[in-house]
């Protein structure tokens, strides 16, 4: 994730003195999932009128796509509180240019206004992306889809990429060479009001993109779903706001689920649901972490004696999520034996084992596709599958956040090791844990 993300902070502030070696235990509350509040936010530009989200995190990601919004001239009202954001989107503008970039330094959402901004201006500029640095995230698939939508891309425009739509856009025929879910929901968002019909082939099916096409539904979009990820989207002439609410955090979820089994913890995470999960589940139970599913949440615990090691690849949904990924590496170093994890998703996303292995882990990172299929990171020369072999005890340090999840799986080390650490860039992990102090404070983590 980019640091220059707009947020002035004091680096001597900016740090967590955490004294590990005690287990989490306790309940904890996880709200809605920051990968699709923050699109159906955007959704909400579609349609003049007003757009009710409930079950909304209070985490920076809401505040930097609501500023946005704002910026383009939409009504925004975050009530952190009761998790309600209410958008209304009767008045579109275009923003100016410069204010974009200051904000969208910190998020990859901006470029999913194109489309709504297409459809209600005529125009729309795409700023510089943040989100974490943990791969290349190019975004090829994006402009392709707009241009085969019939819109026009200037990337030699002097304040960045300008696209245009004069006579509208048109449905059209479009392929992802990989189920982006970037892309998934960029063609979703402009083809809802293109006209006529638009076939999505090879596209991703993430439980928040389909959270996404039931608010569109609702919103009076017309999108079927075929089970060979092809999604048929029939343009329609008008949308209306909508009233929803946000399907829970299954990342947030799982990363509180792998402190638990680093820690030899057991937390209860209200609000985390079973059919988002199932694939994190069986490698949580394959592991020999112990877990409960009620109607309120699911308690998750390490039952005492040995950790087992694990073979996995990320993958698309519904394969185990690259985000569940770093933290889960954390407990997979107490593990009795070798784990290997071939990250196929990005192809640098391993970056946060090097201060793992300066804690104690023995973490060895290879170019080599260790899985039982070769991704596209074949012979790319990324080091994209890591062997952890444990267990082995971890000792506090001091080390420097890199990115959301890689600094969540810091804060996981810290508490998990002997002695005190000091993690430094912390206000990082705001930007998609809400109240992750609180909640450490009600799990018992010693820190200040
Ligand atoms: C805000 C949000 O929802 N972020 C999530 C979203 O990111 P995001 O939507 O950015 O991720 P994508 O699914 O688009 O990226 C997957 C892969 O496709 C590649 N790619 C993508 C677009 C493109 O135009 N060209 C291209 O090559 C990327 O470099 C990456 O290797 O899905 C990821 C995969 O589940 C998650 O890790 C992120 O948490
Ligand atoms: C990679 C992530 O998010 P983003 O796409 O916002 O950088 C994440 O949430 O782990």
């Amino acid at each position: 994730m980019s640091k220059g993300d707009g947020v002035a902070r004091d680096p001597k502030e900016d740090v967590l003195h955490v004294e590990g070696g005690k287990p989490l235990n306790g309940t904890i509350k996880v709200r809605g999932a920051k990968n699709f509040v923050s699109k159906a936010m955007v959704a909400a530009l579609l349609a003049p009128g007003t757009s009710v989200l409930r079950n909304v995190p209070e985490i920076r990601d809401v505040h930097v796509v609501s500023d946005l919004l704002r910026l383009h001239g939409v009504d925004v009202d975050v009530n952190g509180d009761k998790g309600v954001v209410t958008i209304d989107a009767t008045n579109v503008q275009l923003a100016d240019v410069a204010d974009v970039d200051t904000l969208s330094g910190s998020s990859r959402i901006p470029i999913l206004f194109s489309g709504p901004l297409l459809h209600r201006l005529g125009e729309a500029f795409i700023p510089a992306l943040g989100g974490c640095a943990i791969g290349g995230r190019p975004i090829d698939f994006h402009l392709d889809t707009l241009r085969k939508l019939g819109a026009t891309v200037d990337k030699e425009h002097k304040d960045g990429i300008h696209i245009t739509a004069p006579n509208g856009l048109k449905g059209a025929k479009i392929h992802l060479p990989y189920p982006s879910v970037g892309a998934t929901e960029q063609t979703l968002l402009a083809a809802v009001l293109a006209e006529g019909r638009t076939e999505l082939s090879g596209a991703a099916t993430e439980p928040e993109i389909m959270d996404l096409v039931a608010v569109l539904q609702k919103m009076g979009a017309v999108i079927s779903v075929d089970v060979d990820r092809t999604f048929r989207i029939e343009g329609v002439k008008e949308l209306k706001g909508y009233t929803h609410t946000s399907l829970t955090d299954r990342i947030e979820a799982a990363s509180w689920a792998s402190a638990a089994l680093a820690t030899h913890g057991d937390i209860f995470v209200k609000g985390a649901t079973q059919p988002e999960m199932m694939t994190f589940l069986n490698v949580f139970r394959k592991i020999g972490g112990e877990f409960d599913i009620t109607d309120k949440g699911i308690r998750f615990w390490h039952p005492g004696g040995d950790l087992k090691p694990v073979a996995l690849e990320t993958d698309v949904h519904p394969g185990f999520m690259t985000d569940w990924q770093q933290p889960l590496v954390v407990a997979l170093t107490q593990a009795n034996g070798l784990s290997i994890v071939h990250e196929t998703v990005y192809e640098n996303r391993f970056g946060f084992t090097k201060p793992l292995v300066q804690m104690g882990a023995t973490i060895q990172l290879y170019r080599e596709c260790l899985g039982s299929l070769p991704c596209r990171f074949q012979q790319l020369n990324h080091k994209h599958s890591a062997v952890i072999f444990g267990p082995t005890p971890l000792t506090g340090r001091d080390i420097d956040v890199p990115d959301l999840r890689g600094g969540f799986s810091h804060l996981i080390a810290a508490l998990a090791a002997k002695g005190p650490s000091n993690v430094h860039g912390i206000s990082l992990i705001d930007r998609g844990y809400a109240d992750f102090r609180g909640k450490l404070e009600a799990l018992g983590a010693d820190f200040d």
